[in-house]
């Protein structure tokens, strides 16, 4: 291999023939990974800025998401009238329908547009969205701000790691992308501390118009250097524009004699994943565009029918839509939304401070994630911290099998700190102090694995479908979240809190089980290989091989 690498790249083109059959016989795609490995020690500065630059929409998403608890508490009358509960909810989830909704359109979008267009539409959505939400004077419009603060962060939360992943060297992916995700847990720590200091010292009727109005400046930032950024090697080999794949490549991975082997061979590569699959579904476009005529829609059905008939993409759809829906379904969200309110029935007496904990715990085990998962791997990392996950949930159960709770989970608001409940002194009262620990457990060993590794969908799929599959799932993430958010409330008042966490405490159970049975160890294989590796079966065994 190392003789094919060193041979430099000549004249080079997706519609040259018989270059195209070397590249069938020279390019061992295993030997892509290792070859990088070996020569690439750490990221460069260009790599970090792309991700960082990209790591604003994570920022937004969870500076977004994160904030709604203190602004529903800060409202009051300033639209109109006090918020009913139906109110509250329908602001809280509009951005969570929306967000379902949009991430499979904005997988289409990504291909037909490129990857980085898509991030500055979901820019300008942002700050529309941010700026309806801070000036409006009534319920309905403040949902309308809601809902496309949903539509952005539909499609940053789809579009940003695909970028990423796109960009990144095969040995640094799992670091770069779990970047992503710190981002979003510094969105929201950054929003748990705003929303708490308004709360706290804004007073006045205005405060929380600060709060949303706020999440405009880092979309505007970011549209501004994204402006500057490149679009992903892959969409530009895809959309036959390999010279300019080849400048990108030059720069993630520097310019240097040494490199430039390397480049070439990534750069086969990519071109073999797309000329392979134009091939493959050439067939298919061509019944498809004989049914349906050559359309914008033509194109997508094609594209649908590769996704779900092809059995390499079926089951890459099948993992990513499981640990998608694996995130939210073990109910972290719950706890992000409604910490403050498990807290006040607990008797803590600064519940929004508490419930900082969740926040600030997130965050640092992100920190942890982030060196870890290219170095124990994603399966692993899952494999041994949903145990922790699921005994966090069954001890926090357990500590609720020791507190009476109030008839109506609702009676203590979180801003009623001095309720009856709150002045029982805590040293009385070691139940809730289990309960606090045994979330703050379930919440790290969350961090540690299911927090970020699904995010790393893209790497999945093979090109062609790998922003339609990431947008699949992603709505899946969003749609598990709308479930999560509208049933944890009554969940807790029909089963009681002690159930509600056995059934999440169950959740994680069945997918620890299917994650052991389907998910293989995508650790330091290039975005090819992952595609060969899901080709005949889920590659478990194949990928715990090479892992070794
Ligand atoms: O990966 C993120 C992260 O774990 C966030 O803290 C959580 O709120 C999101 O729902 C999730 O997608």
């Amino acid at each position: 291999m190392a003789d094919t690498a060193e041979e430099p790249l000549m004249g080079h083109s997706s519609t040259n023939e018989d270059h195209d059959d070397d590249i069938n016989h020279e390019v061992d795609l295993g030997d892509v990974a290792l070859m990088l490995e070996k020569n690439l020690r750490h990221p460069g500065f260009f790599v970090w800025l792309l991700t960082l630059s990209a790591g604003i929409s994570g920022l937004l998403f969870g500076y977004d998401t994160g904030v709604i608890s203190s602004t529903l508490v800060s409202i009051n009358r300033s639209l109109g009238r006090p918020l009913t509960t139906l109110d509250k909810s329908l602001i809280t989830s509009a951005t969570a329908l929306f967000a379902l909704l949009v991430s499979p359109v904005s997988g289409v979008l990504a291909d037909r547009l490129g990857r980085k267009k898509v991030v500055l539409v979901a820019d300008v959505a942002f700050i529309i969205g941010a700026v309806v939400q801070a000036v409006t004077t009534s319920v309905a419009v403040m949902i309308l701000g809601r809902a496309i603060v949903g539509v952005a962060v539909g499609a940053g939360s789809f579009v940003a790691p695909l970028y990423i992943a796109e960009l990144s060297p095969a040995p640094f992916r799992g670091r770069l992308m779990t970047l992503n995700v710190l981002c979003i847990t510094v969105g929201q720590v950054i929003a748990y501390i705003v929303g708490w200091a308004f709360v706290q010292w804004g007073g006045e009727a205005t405060g929380w118009r600060w709060i949303v109005g706020l999440g405009a400046a880092p979309a505007g930032v970011q549209c501004l250097v994204m402006f500057f950024m490149p679009e992903t090697p892959r969409w530009l080999v895809m959309v036959d524009r390999p010279g300019e794949a080849r400048q990108v490549l030059n720069k993630v991975f520097g310019k240097g004699s040494e490199v430039q082997p390397m480049v070439d061979v990534v750069l086969r590569a990519i071109e073999t994943e797309v000329r392979e699959e134009a091939e493959a579904s050439m067939d298919r476009r061509i019944s498809s565009v004989k049914e349906q005529g050559d359309s914008w829609l033509a194109g997508s059905k094609d594209l649908w029918v590769e996704l779900l008939r092809i059995g390499g993409n079926r089951r890459a759809l099948t993992i990513a839509c499981l640990l998608q829906g694996l995130q939210q379904l073990c109910g972290f969200n719950s706890l992000m939304y409604f910490s403050a309110t498990i807290f006040t029935i607990l008797g803590f007496s600064s519940p929004t401070l508490t419930s900082m904990s969740v926040a600030l715990t997130n965050f640092v085990m992100t920190c942890v994630a982030l060196i870890l998962v290219d170095r124990v791997g994603r399966r692993r990392i899952l494999l041994y911290s949903i145990p922790i996950m699921a005994v966090g949930l069954l001890l926090c159960a357990v500590g609720f099998l020791f507190i009476s709770l109030p008839a109506d989970l609702n009676e203590d608001n979180p801003s009623a700190s001095d309720s009856a409940w709150a002045k029982i002194p805590l040293s009385e009262r070691t139940a809730p102090l289990l309960v606090l620990v045994s979330i703050m457990l379930y919440v790290g060993a969350y961090a540690l694995g299911l927090g970020n590794v699904p995010w790393m969908q893209s790497e999945l799929f093979p090109l062609n479908v790998r922003s339609l599959g990431s947008g699949l799932s992603t709505s899946i993430n969003w749609g598990a979240n709308f479930i999560v958010g509208l049933t944890f409330l009554p969940m807790m008042e029909l089963l009681t809190p002690a159930w509600t966490f056995v059934i999440y405490a169950g959740v994680c159970t069945v997918g620890w089980l299917c994650i052991w049975r389907i998910y293989p160890e995508t650790k330091g294989l290039s975005l090819e290989e992952v595609g060969v590796l899901l080709a005949d079966d889920w590659g478990v065994r194949e990928s715990l091989k090479r892992a070794d």
